[in-house]
């Protein structure tokens, strides 16, 4: 696959030392693929506490440097343009997102990220269109760059999840049921820009507010910091450092709810990139895998005694609701349709755009 011309960004200045981060546990796919029964316990224990880790020998570097230096490309175009495939307010997930489009918290403060979701059916259907046309420097890499990228971030994703449904108690193959790459979803991968903050800084320093993810599970590729997780049981944020080589993986609100809370989809939110990594333009490439459209979701009882008794738990020591009564798509549509600050009307309304923040109202 030819590679694209080097990124255009100069060396960025070293993470600092002395900034709060948090320690994640770094698993290995090589082995994970290979069957090691030792690294898929630890990407257990993972998923089950932090909900965030570090994947190496992931074999995915040269497909994201290209994603990375089409993003810088796709990011250059002039806002109008842009404009032509902005997401609109009805909760469709797939086009460009503008920065300012979203709250970060109650008080409707805005973000300061754009993106761009191109989504998974788009991707492989092209040249059909099935949820909307993207820039033509996006369609045109389309085959090249944006398909073997996702068709390798899919097959990350799943294996991961092959070892938590596994670990679970699931049948095998359950997960892989509930997203099956040629049905309806909103999986997508993302471009995401964040300019350098303006002299006041923004809104409470934050880029994109506290959250978590709506899927099942993320893939993020960044090389500036300012990716920030607010573990449970914690009373702080706290950096996760890029680490060259590395993705870092988590576990989103529907891998939660069909686990019955056992998969932990933490709070996160991208903040100031920190000390001199502040003047910088950031970039990053994510893959979302969502369940499909039509999955209804809830926690999976009848296929797994672990996760039988932890829903019931889980219910009934924080009240968290297994069985919301909504398909995937409708708790991804009202998530992004709410988070919209042409559908912010009032401080209630940051609730509606809520999902499993086990601390919904630190921003
Ligand atoms: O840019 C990042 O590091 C993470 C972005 C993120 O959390 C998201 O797009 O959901
Ligand atoms: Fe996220």
């Amino acid at each position: 696959m030819p590679v694209l011309a080097s990124s255009p960004y100069p060396a960025y200045p070293p993470f600092p030392e002395d900034v709060p981060t948090h320690p994640l546990l770094t698993i290995d796919y090589n082995l994970i693929k290979g069957g090691d029964e030792k690294e898929k316990d630890r990407l257990f224990v993972a998923a089950t506490t932090a909900g965030f880790w570090y994947l190496k020998n992931h074999g995915l570097d040269e497909e994201l440097d290209e994603m990375f230096n089409l993003g810088i490309q796709v990011m250059k175009a002039p806002l109008p343009e842009l404009m032509k495939y902005e997401q609109g307010d009805s909760g469709l997930s797939a086009g460009y997102k503008a920065a300012g489009a979203y709250i970060t918290d109650r008080t409707g403060g805005k973000d300061a990220v754009e993106f761009m979701n191109i989504t998974q059916d788009d991707v492989f259907a092209w040249p059909k269109v099935v949820r909307c046309s993207y820039p033509s420097i996006v369609e045109a890499s389309m085959e090249s760059v944006i398909r073997p990228f996702s068709r390798k971030a899919i097959d990350l994703n799943l294996v991961c999840m092959d070892v938590l449904n596994d670990k679970l108690g699931f049948p095998p193959g359950k997960f892989r049921e509930l997203h099956k790459v040629d049905a309806l979803s909103t999986s997508e991968a993302r471009i995401v820009r964040t300019p350098p903050p303006p002299p006041g800084g923004w809104n409470k320093n934050v880029a994109l507010g506290a959250h978590t993810d709506f899927g099942s599970m993320s893939l993020v590729h960044n090389r500036l910091g300012g990716l920030q997780v607010y573990a449970k049981g914690s009373d702080r944020w706290q950096y996760v450092k890029p680490l060259p080589g590395h993705v870092v993986c988590n576990v989103g609100d529907t891998l939660n709810i069909l686990s019955g809370g056992v998969l932990q989809s933490n709070l996160h939110r991208v903040a100031l990139p920190p000390g001199a990594q502040s003047a910088f333009e950031r970039c990053s490439v994510t893959y979302f895998t969502r369940p499909s459209d039509d999955v209804v979701l809830r926690a999976l009882t009848e296929d797994s005694p672990l996760v039988a008794e932890a829903a019931s738990k889980n219910n009934q020591e924080t009240g968290m609701n297994f069985e919301p009564g909504v398909t995937a798509g409708q708790w991804v549509a009202r998530r992004i349709k709410y988070v919209r600050v042409n559908n912010h009307k009032s401080p209630e309304d940051w609730f509606s755009a809520r999902g499993t923040e086990h601390q919904p109202l630190i921003t």
